[in-house]
């Protein structure tokens, strides 16, 4: 039965979807069908009798590919099940299990995933004697894989003048030396990085033309959604297959291209045009998610971005409501009041649980929105990353805490008594416990005592660690939970560790560890509370860190929680967007350059189309940074959204009840707080405020800030030709300034 594409598509939808043959692009903004378009696509040349075995449909995500391939198998029953359908890695990790042999491979080559290839970096730079504090394997495999996806190969990277400036700038010059010993290693242990699966289909489709004569008559027809997030290795790919037949179709949005940090090329959806003259572009502008009103409030938003192709995206749907923003006093008031609105809508509105999603720009914002959750017993789930409290790094600043309180916590001993790496090895561990059982002492006992039976040489450090942690119990009998913790993650060596590690997960992990502090110091601040110990803390945790998640990790309806990149070509009825402060969003991190900035923006474009019918979006007027409460200010892009889809709804006051004042009261002993008070900053700039020439600036200067006021340097790092300045201020205390935006005066 052939399908009717004209009731199920509107007329440039159809269009794009019957225009089986040459290249064609569809350019389209947010939520107008786009992967739409391509299932029904696939579907129509199945139905024309193309061999779903001559099909290639490439996704970003495992999860779209399912979802496509449940899509079509709905329309065209089992044939979908042999069409090529899946991410760049799987299927082209396929091919290659074929055909490593032409490239030097084994056909059973191994993949190492990301730990394996940091781990194979560690040893390399542990061999060549390199500081593992300056070569951190993240940051090493970062290069790496940024040089892989722009197909820069090892004999390029060593002989590149530009490279070793840059390499050499940031004061890493061995890098070059550690991508060819690693390339080497993997080879040797017949293994590929998921870069090399990319880099070397690209190394096979260049060496053997026969080889890739074979791949193009077979991919007759070649699709691939969000084309935008494409990198260079992968264009390439793509270019190479479809140059025979030239039946290619991308589709994606130039307004959501949020991978350049992973080497994603946006020029590649320019320059499409330039490789395919005979291409057919199609334009969807009408959007089918949202209303009206979230729709007008994304275009307002967007066109403030110069590098963009223009179109004007519109809605026939509903007006809808104004987009909501609420104005907290506190992250965790935002929780409170974010956690209050979702209860509220779904009572009103008898809607589930599944249709709010809470999508925020870093993992560590989930701790205050889970907390808030819990408290009002609202299910929640969290997609691509990890509850707060069971990421690593929390885990092991928690394990810390928790030996100090408790030192016969054997787990928590076994997990910190080498992390951060002082030299105790696996086999000292195993003797520590051996001796422990047969001794019938307890692990600690034995840690503690470790000089009185095993070689200095081996017991120094075990013996180093027991002190530590008795200098950790000194500290948590005198002081306040925020205190002893804080001490002991410097102390340990933890942030260090991970203050040194910048990859984007290593400053994710950095911000968890900060996050972690400032929801202690909440604690102890609470004027209520009357132990404020480490000990009542922790008991206060472990309500939090076991039960609690076994329920909210439940199958059932939940609220959504997760950052805005995974939240990509995902569509939720009600939508918050949470932590629209400078610094968080526009992220402090990211905005370089004007380039950043515009990536930014496209973020914030991507998270208020993933709203169907209610967007909301929320700020602090104040957070905790380190332990200290700092004023907040309201993100940019908030003003940038045209203000007649805007209602500014500000916190409950204590005069103000909600209609369900009373559920929250029963159920949270919510009580409405007054919002905290932040110390007003005294100081005021002088109007002809000029920043100094700050080329030469050194530690012990004192300088002038234009919002923070007086300071003097405590320290300066130049890493990869960024330079940081911490500064302690007299009025708002430390800061860590990026001294290219930081705008100083120098006195
Ligand atoms: N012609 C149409 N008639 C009815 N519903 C439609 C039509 N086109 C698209 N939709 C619906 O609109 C929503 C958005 O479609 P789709 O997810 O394909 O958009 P998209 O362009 O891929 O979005 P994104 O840019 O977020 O990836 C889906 O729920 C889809 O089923
Ligand atoms: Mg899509």
């Amino acid at each position: 039965m052939a399908l009717d594409y004209l009731s199920l598509l509107n007329p440039s939808q159809a269009a794009a979807v019957l225009q089986i043959e040459g290249p064609c692009m569809i350019i389209a903004g947010a939520g107008s069908g786009k992967t739409r378009v391509l299932t029904y696509r696939i579907a129509n040349l199945l139905e024309k009798g193309v061999d779903p075995f001559n099909i290639l449909a490439l996704t970003f995500t495992n999860k779209a590919a399912k979802e496509m391939r449940a899509r079509v198998e709905k329309v065209v029953g089992p044939a979908a099940r042999n069409l090529w359908m899946g991410t760049f890695h799987s299927v082209f990790a396929k091919i290659l299990r074929s055909e490593a042999d032409k490239i030097g491979y084994p056909r059973s080559f191994t993949i190492y995933d990301t730990q394996d290839s940091k781990t194979l970096i560690g040893q390399i730079v542990k061999e060549l004697e390199l500081d593992d504090k300056l070569y951190k394997p993240s940051l090493v495999l970062g290069r790496i894989s940024a040089a892989k996806n722009k197909l820069i190969s090892v004999n390029q990277y060593l002989h590149d003048p530009a490279i070793k400036a840059d390499d050499e700038a940031a004061l890493r010059p061995k890098i070059g030396v550690l991508y060819q010993q690693y390339q080497q290693r993997c080879f040797k242990a017949g293994a590929m990085d998921f870069d090399d699966l990319l880099f070397n289909t690209n190394v096979l489709f260049k060496e053997h033309t026969d080889i890739l004569n074979k791949y193009q008559n077979m991919f007759r027809f070649v699709m691939v959604d969000e084309y935008q997030d494409t990198n260079y290795s992968q264009y390439l790919i793509t270019r190479k297959l479809a140059a025979k037949e030239r039946n290619i179709c991308v589709v994606g949005d130039d307004a959501q291209s949020i991978y350049a940090f992973r080497g994603a090329d946006i020029t590649n959806i320019l320059n499409f045009e330039k490789d395919y003259p005979e291409l057919q572009v199609f334009k969807l502008e009408q959007n089918y998610r949202s209303t009206k009103n979230i729709v007008w409030a994304a275009n307002s938003v967007i066109k403030n971005n110069q590098a963009q192709l223009r179109k004007d995206v519109y809605s026939e749907n509903e007006d809808g409501t104004l987009i909501e923003v609420i104005k907290a006093a506190s992250d965790n008031e935002e929780g409170k009041l974010v956690a209050n609105s979702i209860f509220e809508d779904k009572m009103n509105g008898h809607l589930s649980y599944d249709n709010f999603a809470i999508l925020y720009r870093t993992n560590a914002q989930s701790r205050a929105m889970e907390e808030a959750l819990r408290k009002l017993n609202i299910k929640y789930k969290i997609v691509g990353g990890l509850s707060f409290y069971q990421r690593k790094e929390i885990k092991d600043l928690v394990a810390y805490l928790r030996l100090t309180v408790n030192q016969n916590d054997e787990q928590a001993l076994r997990r910190v008594i080498n992390y951060p790496k002082r030299g105790i090895g696996d086999t000292t561990i195993s003797k520590l416990i051996t001796t422990a059982d047969e001794a019938n002492h307890t692990l600690w006992e034995v840690v503690a005592h470790a000089d009185q039976f095993m070689p200095a040489r081996v017991s120094n450090p075990v013996v180093g660690f027991a002190e530590k942690i008795k200098s950790y119990m000194v500290v948590a009998g005198k002081e306040d939970a925020f205190e002893a913790a804080k001490f002991i993650a410097k102390n340990s060596g933890m942030l260090e560790e991970l203050y040194a590690d910048k990859s984007i997960e290593g400053l994710s992990r950095y911000e968890n560890i900060q996050e972690l502090l400032n929801g202690i110091k909440e604690y102890v601040d609470d004027p209520e509370r009357e132990d404020k110990s480490l000990a009542a803390f922790l008991q206060d945790i472990a309500l939090v860190t076991d039960s609690d998640l076994k329920d909210a990790a439940q199958e059932g309806e939940a609220v959504t929680l997760m950052t805005i990149h995974s939240a990509k070509g995902l569509e939720f009825r009600n939508v918050y967007i949470v932590g629209m402060e400078e610094n968080l969003f526009p992220s402090q991190m990211m905005i370089t350059s004007r380039a950043d900035l515009e990536e930014e923006r496209r973020l914030f474009y991507v998270a208020i189309t993933r709203a169907e019918k209610k967007l909301t979006l929320s700020y602090a007027t104040s957070r905790y940074q380190w332990g200290n409460l700092r004023s907040c200010e309201k993100s940019r892009f908030l003003d940038e959204i045209d203000p007649q889809y805007v209602n500014f709804k500000f916190a409950a006051g204590p005069g103000e009840a909600s209609p369900f004042q009373h559920v929250f009261e029963r159920r949270s002993n919510l009580i409405p707080t007054a919002p905290r008070k932040v110390q007003a900053t005294k100081y005021v700039a002088p109007a002809d405020f000029t920043p100094s020439d700050t080329s030469k600036l050194q530690a012990g200067q004192r300088v002038e800030h234009a919002k923070f006021g007086f300071g003097v340097v405590s320290a300066l790092e130049t890493q990869q030709g960024t330079t940081k300045a911490t500064i302690l201020f007299e009025e708002v205390g430390e800061k860590v300034l990026l001294l290219s935006f930081a705008k100083l005066r120098v006195h």
